[in-house]
Protein backbone atom coordinates (compact mmCIF):
# COMPACT_ATOMS: atom_id res chain seq x y z
CA UNK A 1 0.00 0.00 0.00
CA UNK A 2 1.29 3.50 -1.08
CA UNK A 3 2.48 5.34 2.32
CA UNK A 4 -0.21 8.40 2.32
CA UNK A 5 2.46 10.92 2.28
CA UNK A 6 3.89 9.72 -1.07
CA UNK A 7 2.42 11.52 -4.56
CA UNK A 8 4.32 9.62 -6.81
CA UNK A 9 5.93 6.30 -6.87
CA UNK A 10 9.58 6.66 -8.96
CA UNK A 11 11.08 3.78 -9.00
CA UNK A 12 9.07 0.26 -7.41
CA UNK A 13 10.81 -2.50 -5.70
CA UNK A 14 10.82 -4.27 -9.03
CA UNK A 15 12.83 -1.60 -10.84
CA UNK A 16 14.97 -0.64 -7.86
CA UNK A 17 16.25 -4.92 -7.57
CA UNK A 18 16.97 -4.85 -11.25
CA UNK A 19 19.11 -1.20 -11.40
CA UNK A 20 20.59 -3.30 -8.52
CA UNK A 21 21.12 -6.10 -9.89
CA UNK A 22 22.61 -5.25 -13.32
CA UNK A 23 24.95 -2.60 -10.89
CA UNK A 24 26.20 -5.77 -8.72
CA UNK A 25 27.15 -7.75 -12.20
CA UNK A 26 29.16 -4.91 -13.21
CA UNK A 27 30.73 -4.84 -10.29
CA UNK A 28 31.98 -8.34 -10.31
CA UNK A 29 33.97 -7.62 -13.11
CA UNK A 30 35.36 -4.29 -11.80
CA UNK A 31 37.03 -6.16 -8.82
CA UNK A 32 37.11 -9.54 -9.67
CA UNK A 33 40.41 -11.65 -8.12
CA UNK A 34 40.49 -8.58 -6.08
CA UNK A 35 39.36 -7.64 -2.67
CA UNK A 36 37.63 -4.49 -2.29
CA UNK A 37 36.47 -2.63 0.90
CA UNK A 38 32.81 -1.55 0.21
CA UNK A 39 32.02 1.76 1.95
CA UNK A 40 28.19 2.34 3.15
CA UNK A 41 28.02 5.80 3.55
CA UNK A 42 25.17 6.36 6.72
CA UNK A 43 22.44 6.07 6.93
CA UNK A 44 21.20 6.36 3.37
CA UNK A 45 23.26 3.98 1.96
CA UNK A 46 22.47 0.96 4.05
CA UNK A 47 19.47 -0.51 1.92
CA UNK A 48 21.51 0.07 -1.43
CA UNK A 49 24.67 -1.04 0.39
CA UNK A 50 23.40 -4.37 1.76
CA UNK A 51 21.73 -5.58 -1.69
CA UNK A 52 23.99 -4.42 -3.74
CA UNK A 53 26.92 -6.02 -2.31
CA UNK A 54 24.84 -9.27 -2.10
CA UNK A 55 24.58 -8.79 -6.17
CA UNK A 56 28.65 -8.66 -6.17
CA UNK A 57 29.81 -12.56 -6.87
CA UNK A 58 33.36 -11.41 -5.78
CA UNK A 59 35.53 -11.43 -2.35
CA UNK A 60 34.69 -8.15 -0.43
CA UNK A 61 34.99 -6.51 3.17
CA UNK A 62 31.84 -3.96 4.23
CA UNK A 63 32.66 -0.76 6.20
CA UNK A 64 30.41 2.44 7.16
CA UNK A 65 31.41 5.83 7.19
CA UNK A 66 28.56 8.60 8.82
CA UNK A 67 29.17 12.02 7.77
CA UNK A 68 26.72 14.64 7.49
CA UNK A 69 26.20 17.90 5.81
CA UNK A 70 22.47 18.17 5.59
CA UNK A 71 20.95 17.99 9.38
CA UNK A 72 17.54 17.66 10.04
CA UNK A 73 16.19 19.42 6.02
CA UNK A 74 16.23 19.55 2.56
CA UNK A 75 19.48 21.61 2.27
CA UNK A 76 22.74 20.61 2.22
CA UNK A 77 24.54 23.22 4.91
CA UNK A 78 27.87 22.65 3.11
CA UNK A 79 29.92 22.14 6.25
CA UNK A 80 30.88 17.98 6.03
CA UNK A 81 31.30 16.17 9.25
CA UNK A 82 32.44 12.90 9.84
CA UNK A 83 30.06 11.36 12.65
CA UNK A 84 31.54 7.62 12.82
CA UNK A 85 34.90 6.60 11.13
CA UNK A 86 35.96 3.60 9.28
CA UNK A 87 37.30 0.87 11.55
CA UNK A 88 39.55 -0.46 8.54
CA UNK A 89 42.78 1.44 7.54
CA UNK A 90 42.41 2.42 3.56
CA UNK A 91 46.19 2.36 3.10
CA UNK A 92 46.53 0.39 -0.06
CA UNK A 93 43.30 -0.85 -0.38
CA UNK A 94 40.89 -0.34 -3.38
CA UNK A 95 37.43 1.12 -2.12
CA UNK A 96 34.62 1.35 -3.51
CA UNK A 97 32.04 4.49 -2.17
CA UNK A 98 28.55 3.38 -1.83
CA UNK A 99 26.19 6.27 -1.93
CA UNK A 100 22.29 6.04 -2.28
CA UNK A 101 22.16 9.52 -3.90
CA UNK A 102 24.32 12.36 -5.05
CA UNK A 103 23.26 15.84 -4.86
CA UNK A 104 25.73 18.74 -4.48
CA UNK A 105 28.07 16.49 -4.32
CA UNK A 106 29.84 17.70 -1.11
CA UNK A 107 29.65 14.82 0.70
CA UNK A 108 31.28 12.45 -1.65
CA UNK A 109 34.00 14.98 -3.27
CA UNK A 110 35.08 15.12 1.15
CA UNK A 111 35.25 11.59 1.50
CA UNK A 112 37.07 11.29 -1.67
CA UNK A 113 39.79 13.77 -0.46
CA UNK A 114 40.08 11.35 3.42
CA UNK A 115 40.36 8.60 0.83
CA UNK A 116 43.35 10.19 -1.26
CA UNK A 117 45.12 11.68 2.14
CA UNK A 118 44.74 8.29 3.39
CA UNK A 119 46.60 6.29 0.73
CA UNK A 120 43.75 4.01 -0.88
CA UNK A 121 45.07 2.27 -3.81
CA UNK A 122 42.09 3.19 -5.80
CA UNK A 123 38.70 5.04 -5.40
CA UNK A 124 35.73 3.95 -7.20
CA UNK A 125 31.93 5.74 -6.59
CA UNK A 126 28.99 3.75 -7.18
CA UNK A 127 25.37 5.71 -6.65
CA UNK A 128 22.22 4.37 -7.28
CA UNK A 129 20.77 7.84 -7.83
CA UNK A 130 22.51 10.41 -9.47
CA UNK A 131 20.93 14.00 -9.07
CA UNK A 132 22.82 16.05 -11.60
CA UNK A 133 21.09 19.66 -11.76
CA UNK A 134 22.07 20.13 -7.96
CA UNK A 135 25.53 19.77 -8.72
CA UNK A 136 27.77 22.04 -7.04
CA UNK A 137 30.97 20.63 -7.18
CA UNK A 138 32.59 18.67 -10.25
CA UNK A 139 32.29 15.45 -9.60
CA UNK A 140 31.18 12.10 -11.81
CA UNK A 141 30.63 8.81 -10.06
CA UNK A 142 32.45 5.72 -11.55
CA UNK A 143 28.83 3.53 -11.68
CA UNK A 144 24.83 5.02 -11.27
CA UNK A 145 21.83 2.95 -11.27
CA UNK A 146 19.13 5.95 -12.10
CA UNK A 147 19.35 9.28 -13.13
CA UNK A 148 17.16 11.41 -10.91
CA UNK A 149 14.91 14.38 -11.64
CA UNK A 150 15.54 17.43 -9.55
CA UNK A 151 13.11 16.50 -7.10
CA UNK A 152 13.25 15.24 -3.13
CA UNK A 153 12.87 11.93 -2.78
CA UNK A 154 12.39 9.30 0.14
CA UNK A 155 12.26 5.46 0.29
CA UNK A 156 14.91 2.75 0.03
CA UNK A 157 17.10 4.36 2.32
CA UNK A 158 16.30 7.63 1.55
CA UNK A 159 14.68 10.18 4.50
CA UNK A 160 13.07 13.23 5.02
CA UNK A 161 13.36 13.98 8.93
CA UNK A 162 14.28 10.14 9.15
CA UNK A 163 11.37 9.17 8.33
CA UNK A 164 10.60 7.33 4.99
CA UNK A 165 13.72 5.37 5.19
CA UNK A 166 11.51 2.28 5.08
CA UNK A 167 9.87 2.27 2.11
CA UNK A 168 10.59 -0.21 -0.16
CA UNK A 169 10.31 2.01 -3.64
CA UNK A 170 11.75 5.32 -4.09
CA UNK A 171 8.95 7.87 -4.31
CA UNK A 172 8.10 11.88 -4.17
CA UNK A 173 6.57 13.27 -1.00
CA UNK A 174 3.91 15.63 -1.24
CA UNK A 175 4.28 19.08 -0.66
CA UNK A 176 2.47 19.52 2.31
CA UNK A 177 4.21 17.52 4.11
CA UNK A 178 7.41 20.10 3.87
CA UNK A 179 5.85 22.97 3.45
O1 LIG B 1 25.71 15.26 -2.66
P1 LIG B 1 25.26 15.81 -1.34
O2 LIG B 1 24.59 17.15 -1.48
O3 LIG B 1 26.35 15.85 -0.32
O4 LIG B 1 24.08 14.89 -0.81
C1 LIG B 1 24.11 13.50 -0.79
C2 LIG B 1 24.21 12.95 0.60
O5 LIG B 1 23.16 13.47 1.43
C3 LIG B 1 22.39 12.41 1.99
O6 LIG B 1 22.88 12.05 3.24
P2 LIG B 1 22.60 12.86 4.61
O7 LIG B 1 23.79 13.72 4.91
O8 LIG B 1 21.26 13.52 4.53
O9 LIG B 1 22.56 11.71 5.69
P3 LIG B 1 21.70 10.36 5.72
O10 LIG B 1 22.31 9.49 4.65
O11 LIG B 1 21.92 9.82 7.08
O12 LIG B 1 20.27 10.72 5.41
C4 LIG B 1 22.61 11.26 1.03
O13 LIG B 1 22.41 10.03 1.68
C5 LIG B 1 24.04 11.44 0.57
O14 LIG B 1 24.94 10.85 1.46
O1 LIG C 1 16.40 13.88 -2.67
C1 LIG C 1 16.88 13.59 -1.55
N1 LIG C 1 16.17 12.88 -0.62
C2 LIG C 1 16.67 12.53 0.58
N2 LIG C 1 17.89 12.86 1.00
C3 LIG C 1 18.65 13.56 0.12
N3 LIG C 1 19.91 14.01 0.28
C4 LIG C 1 20.24 14.63 -0.85
N4 LIG C 1 19.22 14.61 -1.74
C5 LIG C 1 18.21 13.94 -1.15
MG1 LIG D 1 19.32 12.36 4.43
Amino acid sequence: MLHPDIKEVLYSEEEISAVVKDLGAQLTKEYEGKNPLVIGVLKGAVMFMTDLSRAMNCDLELDFMDVSSYGAGMESSGDVKILKDLDTTVDGRDLLIVEDIIDTGRTLSYLIEIFKYRKAKSIKVVTLMDKKERRVVDLEADYIGINVPNEFVVGYGLDFNEKYRNLPYIGILKTEVYE
